[in-house]
């Protein structure tokens, strides 16, 4: 039997305040996928990611990872699901109070781990997102961009199957962002990543096969490739403002 979707919404309907904010949305992403969604603000790119994550849950219709359909699930399964995930939140989660290196451990604390092995993942995830020299740095002391490849490499620490990410270059200048973007194509070339993504300046790391949801007002406009949507979007101006025109 074919592996089920990594994360996989079916039917969704999202309420918020009394308003629809998402509307019979239907969206899979498979095992080396990498999927990004765009639309302009309060489409409903966030309350998809945490319904994904496990953060909600839909006033509608259903929401599975890895599986597993996340309504039905104890604390300990999500917890072994989220060892599954990495996540990058819109607007910035290292806790303060924490060194980078602390923050870093986080996604690893309830894990009964050999310390050797925790420096041994933290050491690879700081090389990785050249973090070098910054470990014991608190957040505030970091650029932003430097703050951003900390978040990236709290949530690869674990080597994640799935890495979904919101808003990951918000306020990040283009070589803080090329940075990155680098980062997760050799993530994506070297252990098949499948990663989610919101923001058009993720559309670097994508290549013509990957897959594009565009949402506006809470609803599903298009579902495919981004080759597809190209092609569509020559014809459809809504598309192609929602796709051209979002920063
Ligand atoms: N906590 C909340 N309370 C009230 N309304 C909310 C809340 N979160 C989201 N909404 C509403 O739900 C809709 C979708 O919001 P969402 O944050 O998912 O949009 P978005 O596409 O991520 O936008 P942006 O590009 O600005 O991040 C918007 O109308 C927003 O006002």
């Amino acid at each position: 039997m074919a592996n089920p979707p990594l994360a996989e919404l079916r039917q969704v309907f999202q309420h918020v305040n009394g308003h629809c904010a998402l509307n019979d949305l239907s969206l899979a992403v498979n095992q080396g996928d990498a999927l990004l969604l765009i639309g302009p603000n309060g489409a409903g790119k966030s309350l998809t990611l945490r319904l994904m994550v496990g953060l909600d849950h839909p006033s509608a219709g259903s929401v599975r990872l890895f599986g597993q359909d996340l309504r039905h699930l104890t604390d300990a399964r999500m917890n072994r699901l989220r060892g599954r995930l990495g996540v990058v939140l819109q607007g910035g989660s290292l806790l303060d109070e924490l060194t980078v290196l602390e923050n870093l451990l986080l996604p690893m604390r309830a894990q009964a781990q050999p310390r050797a092995r925790l420096a041994r993942a933290a050491r690879l995830a700081i090389t990785q997102l050249q973090l070098d020299g910054m470990e014991h740095q608190y957040p505030r002391a970091l650029s932003l961009g430097q703050q951003r490849r900390a978040e990236l490499a709290r949530a690869l620490i674990n080597q994640p199957e799935l890495l979904i990410c919101d808003g990951l270059s918000d306020g990040l200048d283009p070589p803080a962002l090329r940075d990155i973007l680098g980062i997760l194509k050799v993530q994506r070339e070297r252990r098949g990543l499948s990663i989610i993504a919101t923001d058009n300046g993720m559309l670097e790391i994508i290549g013509p096969d990957d897959r594009v949801a565009v949402l506006d007002r809470g609803r599903l406009l298009f579902a495919g490739t981004r080759a597809d949507l190209e092609a569509r979007s020559r014809d459809d101006l809504a598309l192609r403002t929602l796709f051209e025109g979002h920063p």
